[in-house]
């Protein structure tokens, strides 16, 4: 699904993504690490926000740099939520839907996954830490997209949103949904990866099943 070669993305003279390489395949990848290794920088390189400094990076076999054809088949939810204030969600998803050429009642069917149908149609400045992040999962879900791309899913919620959420994208990985998760809060998750990578200072420190990952994290 995703193969990085040589991935490399600096910001002036800081290096984000130090030359990685790797390979994720179909189903469910936790991307774990330390603040500021370079996580959401690899999330971001993937759904076409950034453009590598260095080396490749295909998503679905494209170049996910400006290439809204990709855009449409992935989702994405992005940590903070990148919404706009003044429109409401349902204006928002049915903007998104319209993109991605979806009928309109795939709003709806993804607003439900997350309980968020209820407040559809205040301004988005209008909610909550949680409500956000609840309106960035629906955003990422609509349409069910061939890969899913989520950073920090678990973050702002509650201890209800966080098991309703857990509970969801278990859900969505059980029926066969792609999904690249980034998540500090990872012990709720772990036991729908297939796959976990560590990165940390820019780099892919460790990669394996959970059994091989979780057990050298914990020694850390
Ligand atoms: N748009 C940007 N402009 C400048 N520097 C950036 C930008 N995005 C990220 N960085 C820097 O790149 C490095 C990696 O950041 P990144 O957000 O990818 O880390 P992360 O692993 O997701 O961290 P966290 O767990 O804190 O979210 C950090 O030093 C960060 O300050």
């Amino acid at each position: 699904m995703i193969t990085a070669r040589n991935l490399t993305k600096r910001f002036g003279r800081l290096v984000a993504l130090n030359s990685i390489n790797l390979e994720i395949d179909e189903g469910f990848t936790l991307i774990l690490g330390p603040n500021g290794g370079g996580k959401s920088t690899f999330l971001n390189l993937c759904a076409g926000l950034y453009r590598p400094s260095r080396g490749e990076i295909k998503v679905l076999g494209e170049n996910p740099w400006s290439n809204d054809g990709l855009r449409r088949r992935i989702g994405v939810s992005f940590d903070p939520p990148a919404l706009p204030k003044h429109r409401t969600a349902r204006e928002w998803l049915g903007y998104l839907a319209e993109v991605k050429r979806l009928d309109e009642d795939e709003v709806l069917k993804a607003a439900e996954l997350f309980s968020a149908v209820k407040y559809l149609d205040r301004k988005m400045g209008e909610y909550s830490a949680g409500m956000l992040k609840r309106i960035s999962l629906t955003q990422a879900f609509l349409g069910k997209p061939e890969l899913v791309l989520l950073d920090e899913p678990l973050a702002n919620l509650d201890l209800e949103g966080i098991r309703e959420v857990t509970e969801v994208i278990g859900e969505q990985a059980e029926k066969g949904a792609n999904m690249v998760v980034v998540s500090h809060i990872w012990r709720p998750l772990v036991e729908f990866a297939d796959r976990i990578f560590v990165i940390a200072a820019g780099r892919v420190v460790l990669a394996g099943t959970p059994e091989e990952v979780i057990p050298q994290i914990e020694e850390i």
